[in-house]
């Protein structure tokens, strides 16, 4: 499975939590706290990242890592953003980059 797909299986199944028993599902439990509360967990989410890459180590980082990724896709699931359009967006920079980067070497 690529990691694209990991992120857009696990999406999905957040996706589902939505209106589900917060007593059964620690995401169904965010959604009914709110978009507040949500994208402050991405925040503190991404705090915990960068303490563990300062101070930790790189089994904390993943760890961490995964929970950033989880708490983000919730978010996208909130706001009703796809997965597939971070996906668009990045492969348009990199075809953005792609193309700088031929430019430069012309200029020279
Ligand atoms: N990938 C995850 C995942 N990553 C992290 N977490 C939860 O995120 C929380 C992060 O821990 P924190 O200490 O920051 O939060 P907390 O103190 O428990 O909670 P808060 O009061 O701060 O909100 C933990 O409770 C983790 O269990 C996750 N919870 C669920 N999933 C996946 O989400 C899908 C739906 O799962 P359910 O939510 O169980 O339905 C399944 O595929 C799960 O594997």
């Amino acid at each position: 499975m690529t990691n694209a797909t990991v992120l857009d299986q696990l999406y999905q199944t957040i996706a589902a939590r939505k209106g589900a028993d917060p007593s059964q599902s620690y995401t169904a439990k965010l959604f009914a706290k709110g978009r507040n509360k949500i994208a402050q967990k991405v925040g503190e989410e991404g705090v915990e990242c960068v303490i563990a890459a300062l101070s930790e180590g790189n089994d904390k980082l993943v760890s961490e890592s995964a929970d950033l990724f989880y708490h983000l896709l919730v978010l996208w699931a909130e706001t009703g953003v796809k997965p597939e359009e971070i996906w668009a967006e990045l492969a348009k920079r990199e075809g953005i980059s792609g193309l700088d980067e031929k430019a430069a070497r012309t200029e020279t």
